[in-house]
């Protein structure tokens, strides 16, 4: 029998065990439609100014930094904007940060928040790659553990997979990480979450589907899977190895090139 190569799964969201098209034609549109009244009903509830916070500090952080299409945003003293000009400002931000899909904190968060009431209602259920499913049962019943990275907030996280079309998949999962550890492409990042889960980075197995995530994790020492899903972009593999079906992932994964037709690696 042969051993296994890696211990941990850690796995990116979108475009990973997740279709692109159910974050910008689903839940984009949600925050999109329902932005304004988050922030009109929720107005004097804490987290919502958390929130708002959050954006208008990045707003004016953007600023400082010269990007063009930023605004400020004034919430505090003398010279504060009204609370309607704040609002309209924060959603023009976010209107603006959704069309570039900007990897940012605080928009990832104020998106995690505003979907929590639209899985908790039905409106939104996760939508999962059934592939990405059964290959996270197998890992989880073999013994290893499943971990997430992803550029959505740890609540996104939890509401994808907690709420998925696939059932409550939190069973399975052993720990989530966002970008508060760090950007998705430092191998920095990739480093840290080793430490965190006390696993060394080289029995680690990171999948994904940008190709600088991947080159930063491999630069931690982790074993890499490129992702390639229907609607993601096309990417040039290179040396990288490929799947598009998890549920062909060997348990021992040979650095040698590979006869799985679903799974390759072109070296
Ligand atoms: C998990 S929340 C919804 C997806 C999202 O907003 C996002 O930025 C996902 O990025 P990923 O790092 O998983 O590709
Ligand atoms: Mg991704």
């Amino acid at each position: 029998m042969t051993s296994r190569t890696y211990d941990a799964v850690l796995l990116d969201i979108e475009g990973t065990t997740t279709p692109i098209s159910f974050v910008r034609d689903v839940l984009f549109p949600y925050v999109k439609h329902n932005i304004r009244g988050f922030l009109e009903t929720g107005w004097e509830d804490p987290e919502v100014q958390k929130h708002v916070h959050a954006i208008a500090k990045q707003a004016n952080d953007d600023v400082r930094a010269g990007i063009s299409s930023a605004v400020e945003i004034n919430i505090d003293g003398p010279h504060a904007d009204s609370a309607e000009e704040v609002r309209q400002k924060v959603l023009l931000n976010i209107e603006w940060q959704m069309k570039s899909d900007r990897k940012i904190g605080a928009l990832k968060a104020l998106q995690g928040c505003i979907w929590r009431a639209g899985y908790e209602s039905g409106q939104l259920q996760g939508v999962m790659f059934p592939d990405a499913v059964e290959a996270i049962r197998r890992w989880t019943a073999a013994g290893l553990k499943v971990f997430i990275y992803s550029s959505g907030s740890i609540e996104a996280q939890k509401l994808i997979f907690g709420f998925s079309d696939h059932g409550n998949m939190l069973q399975y999962i052993s720990g989530h990480f966002d970008t508060t550890t760090g950007p998705k492409i430092a191998s920095s990042s990739y480093t840290a979450i080793a430490d965190k889960i006390g696993v060394a980075p080289e029995r680690i197995l990171f999948v994904s589907d940008i190709i600088l995530e991947i080159r930063a994790a491999e630069k931690a020492g982790m074993q890499t899977m490129l992702s390639v899903r229907p609607g993601n972009a096309p990417v040039d593999a290179g040396s990288f190895q490929t799947c598009s079906d998890f549920t062909t992932i060997p348990l021992s994964l040979p650095k040698a090139s590979r006869t799985d037709p679903e799974c390759s690696v072109e070296e």
